[in-house]
């Protein structure tokens, strides 16, 4: 459903179609919402997010990491942002990088650790990341003081590094959401 989803989205972005395909595809969308309306569930049930085998884990909004290598010091992966993640010329959106780098390192940064959340992070974007491209992602710890962990990412289209990225994650205190 999720990958189905994905498909949609990219071809969607990258669709020209006439007026009637407009039509029928907006009525099968409904359709399709509507379907799935009684099912709606609380957070802790739903799969999207809790599929931590799933590329993003399951969110289609999140671009697909493939996770190749996964420890509590580093992460190695691949990623392809489809036509859906697109900015302009080519370039995937800006906005759209921040968020392969959040869910890289986020669950880096929980690994084998209390939970910590997002504090910051702060992305350099040194060249455009092309649509379309397969680049890889890496990301590391780097370092710990006290309820600080920071963090560093980069992701990397053959041998040039397009974009990368410093994260302060801080470990929640008793109580925090
Ligand atoms: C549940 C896990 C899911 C996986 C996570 C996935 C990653 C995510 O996307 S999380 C979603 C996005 N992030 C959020 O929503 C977080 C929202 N912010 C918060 O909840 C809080 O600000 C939080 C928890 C980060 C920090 O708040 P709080 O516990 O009050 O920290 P606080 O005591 O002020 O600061 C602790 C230390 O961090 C530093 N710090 C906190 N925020 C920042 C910041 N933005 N910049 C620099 N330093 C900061 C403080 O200066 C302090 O440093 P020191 O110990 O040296 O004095």
């Amino acid at each position: 459903m999720i990958e189905a989803l994905r498909l949609l989205q990219a071809r969607m972005t990258g669709a020209g179609p006439p007026p009637e395909t407009v039509t029928e595809t907006a009525e099968t969308l409904e359709k399709l919402a509507a379907a799935l309306e009684p099912f709606t569930v609380p957070e802790a049930a739903q799969i999207v997010g809790h599929r931590t085998d799933l590329p993003g884990r399951g969110q289609a909004m999140a671009p697909p990491v493939h996770i190749e290598e996964w420890d509590e010091e580093h992460v190695l992966g691949h990623v392809t942002f489809s036509r859906f993640y697109l900015g302009g010329n080519g370039a995937v959106h800006g906005g759209a990088i921040p968020l392969a780098f959040d869910e890289v390192m986020g669950r880096l940064a929980n690994t084998g650790r209390p939970r910590a959340r997002t504090a910051y992070l702060h992305v350099n974007y040194r060249k455009i990341t092309p649509v379309g491209s397969r680049l890889r992602v890496e990301a590391r710890f780097e370092r710990e003081e006290g309820r600080k962990r920071i963090l560093a990412g980069a992701l990397v289209d053959g041998e040039t590094v397009v974009a990368d990225a410093e994260g302060l994650f801080v470990t929640l205190k008793p109580g925090q959401p």
